[in-house]
C-alpha cells in the first residue's frame, strides 16, 4: 500500500496527450498531485500525439482542460508556471517505429539532469486497437533494464472479448512482467469505491451478517445522466454491456462480495476478487432472457432540452443495435452467496447521475408489533454510494414518538462530502500509485479475462439476435420496462437512491 513518501524520479510518457482522457483527467490529476506535493522531486511528463503543438500551445491546451474540469479550477496562484516546466509535447505517431527515438532522448536527458536512473511509466490513453502496436515498439525499446523501472499502463477497454483481451495479455506478458503492467479501471480508485474494503474488513460488526443467511438480494446501479458526449466512433464498437459493466461493474462486486484477504498485498487481493469472478455462474445461451435485458435511448427530452435519440448521434450506425443500456441478474456459487441475487445496471441518459450498492437484509423472522405496523413495516438496507454524493448509510426501524406502537424507517448517514474535504479524485490516486509501482488497485491479467468469461455469453447472445423493439426507453427515465422484469421476477424492485 502507499507510503507517505513521495515517488521515486519519474517520467510519464503519455500516449494520447493530445486526447480527452488526458485534456479531461489525467493532466488535472497530475496537477493536483503536484498542488498536494505528491509529486517526485524529479519529474517529468511527455504528451505524445500526432497533432502539431509547440509546448507553449500544448501548456494553453492542458490549463484550459484544468479549467474546465479539475476539481481545482484554474492555475493556483502562479503553481502551473512551475508545474509546466515539467510537461512537453512529443509529436509522434505511435505506429511509427523510427520515431520512438525521441522516448530514449527524453530519458537520456532527464538522467544526465538529475544525475539518476528515473522510473519510466508509459501511459497508453489510446484507442485500443492501438495498444499492441505501441506496447511491440515500446518493449523493443529494452529500457526494461535493471537501471530503469519501467512500467505499462493500459486503459480500458483492455480487449474487445474475452479472445482480444487474452491476445493482448499474451503480447504484454511477452515484453513486461506482470508487476510492470497495469490495467487500469478508474473506478477501483474512486474513494468511496476503496472504502468497501474498509467498510468490510476494518469492522468486525457486518462480517456475521454480510452473507447468504442474512442478505435477500444485492443491486449495483451506475446510472449516468449524460448520453454520448461525442464518443459514437468508440460506442458503436463498445456499448454499455462491455463499457460499463464488464470492468466497474464487476469490480465493485468483487469488492462486495470478496472474502477477506489476510493482507493488503496487491496479489493477495486480486486474488480474492477473481475467486468471486470465477464463482459467478455462467449464464447458458438459452437463459440470457432471464438474466440480462438491454436498451437503447429514443429520442426525447433531458433536463428542458430537446436530446436526439442514439441512432441519430454522429458516428452511430442509423440502424444501430447496440445498448446503452444494460441490466443483468447474476449469482454467485459459492458458500457465502448461494441463492442471493445480484442485480446490476447501468445505461447512458437515464434519470441522474448515481452509482450506488444497496444489500437489502431479510426482513425479521417474527413481527410481534401490533398489526398496523405492518403498513410501515421496512426491512433492513445498507447503501454505498460511490458518486455524486459520497456516503453509506444504514437503514432501521424506529418507533414514531407517540402512544402509539408505529415503526419508521429512519437512516443513519456517514457523509464523504463532509468528513473529507478534498477527496482525491481516482485518476489522483491511480497515478500515484503507478508511480510508486502499487497495483493493488489495478487489475491483473486473469482478473480481465475471468471478467469477460462472465459477460461473453450474454455478449455473444446480443450480437446473434437483433433487438426488435429498438429504440426502447426515453432519455430521462430509469431505462426499459424490461429491466423492471427483469428485477420483479424474484419480487424485488429497482431502488433509485435519491440525490441531495
Ligand atoms: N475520455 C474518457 O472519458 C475516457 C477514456 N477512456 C479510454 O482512454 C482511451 C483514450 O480515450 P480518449 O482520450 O477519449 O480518446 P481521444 O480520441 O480523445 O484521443 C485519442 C488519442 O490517441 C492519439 N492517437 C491516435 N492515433 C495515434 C497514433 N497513430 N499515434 C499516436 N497517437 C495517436 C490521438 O492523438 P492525435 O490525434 O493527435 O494523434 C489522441 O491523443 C480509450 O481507450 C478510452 O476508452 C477511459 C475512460 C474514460
Ligand atoms: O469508463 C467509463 O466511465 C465513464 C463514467 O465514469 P464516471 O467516473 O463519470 O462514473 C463513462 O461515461 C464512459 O462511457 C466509460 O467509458
Amino acid at each position: 500500500m502507499k507510503t507517505n513518501k513521495r515517488p521515486p524520479a519519474s517520467i510519464l510518457f503519455i500516449f494520447g496527450g493530445s486526447g480527452d482522457l488526458n485534456y479531461r483527467k489525467l493532466t488535472p490529476a497530475l496537477y493536483n498531485l503536484f498542488l498536494d506535493e505528491w509529486m517526485p522531486d524529479n519529474f517529468a511528463i511527455a504528451g505524445i500525439g500526432r497533432s502539431s503543438y509547440s509546448n507553449e500551445e500544448y501548456h494553453g491546451h492542458l490549463l484550459d482542460g484544468i479549467t474546465k474540469f479539475s476539481r481545482r479550477k484554474g492555475e493556483q496562484n502562479g503553481h502551473w508556471k512551475d508545474f509546466s516546466q515539467h510537461v512537453s509535447y512529443l509529436q509522434m505517431d505511435g505506429d511509427d517505429a523510427a520515431a520512438y527515438h525521441k522516448i530514449t532522448d527524453l530519458v537520456k536527458e532527464k538522467e544526465a539532469e538529475w544525475g539518476q536512473h528515473p522510473n519510466v511509466i508509459f501511459y497508453l490513453a489510446v484507442a485500443p486497437q492501438l495498444v499492441p502496436s505501441i506496447a511491440t515498439k515500446l518493449g523493443a525499446l529494452n529500457l526494461c533494464s535493471d537501471v530503469h523501472c519501467t512500467r505499462i499502463v493500459v486503459e480500458k477497454p483492455f480487449g474487445h472479448d474475452l479472445k482480444s483481451a487474452h491476445e493482448l495479455n499474451a503480447l504484454l506478458s511477452s515484453m513486461f512482467k506482470e508487476e510492470q503492467i497495469f490495467r487500469i479501471d478508474h473506478y477501483l480508485g474512486k474513494e468511496t469505491v476503496q472504502n468497501i474494503l474498509a467498510l468490510r474488513f476494518a469492522n468486525a460488526l457486518f462480517e456475521p451478517i454480510w452473507n447468504r443467511n442474512y442478505i435477500d438480494h444485492i443491486q449495483i446501479t451506475a446510472a449516468e445522466s449524460v448520453g454520448l458526449e461525442g464518443r459514437g466512433g468508440y460506442f458503436e464498437n463498445s456499448g454499455a454491456l462491455r463499457d460499463m459493466v464488464q470492468n466497474h461493474i464487476l469490480q465493485i462486486l468483487c469488492m462486495v462480495a470478496m472474502e477477506a484477504p489476510v493482507s493488503f498485498d496487491a496479489n493477495e487481493i486480486r486474488n480474492k476478487k477473481v475467486d468471486v469472478l470465477n464463482a459467478i455462474r455462467r449464464i447458458t445461451p438459452d437463459k440470457v432472457g432471464e438474466h440480462a435485458v438491454r436498451g437503447q435511448y429514443s429520442k426525447g427530452w433531458k433536463k428542458g432540452e430537446e436530446v436526439v435519440g442514439y441512432r441519430e448521434e454522429k458516428g452511430v450506425n442509423p440502424e444501430s443495435a447496440i445498448d446503452t443500456f444494460a441490466a443483468a441478474k447474476f449469482y454467485i456459487d459459492n458458500w457465502r452467496w448461494q441463492g442471493v441475487p445480484i442485480y446490476v445496471r447501468t445505461g447512458k441518459y437515464l434519470n441522474q447521475k448515481a452509482t450506488h450498492i444497496t444489500l437489502q437484509f431479510k426482513s425479521a423472522p417474527h413481527n410481534a408489533f401490533p398489526s398496523e405496523s405492518a403498513d410501515t413495516w421496512h426491512s433492513n438496507k445498507l447503501t454505498i454510494s460511490i458518486q455524486p454524493e459520497m456516503d453509506i448509510s444504514i437503514r432501521f426501524q424506529v418507533k414514531r414518538p407517540g402512544q402509539t406502537m408505529t415503526l419508521d424507517p429512519v437512516d443513519m448517514t456517514f457523509s464523504y462530502d463532509t468528513e473529507a474535504d478534498h477527496a482525491p479524485e481516482a485518476y489522483e490516486t491511480l497515478l500515484l500509485d503507478a508511480m510508486e509501482g502499487d497495483a493493488t488497485l489495478f487489475m491483473r491479467g486473469d482478473q480481465v479475462e475471468a471478467a469477460w468469461k462472465v459477460i461473453m455469453p450474454i455478449l455473444e447472445h446480443w450480437e446473434s439476435h437483433k433487438p426488435a423493439d429498438f429504440p426502447n426507453y426515453t432519455p430521462d427515465s430509469w431505462g426499459p420496462e424490461a429491466a423492471d422484469k427483469l428485477i420483479a421476477q424474484e419480487g424485488h424492485t429497482w431502488i433509485n437512491v435519491p440525490s441531495a
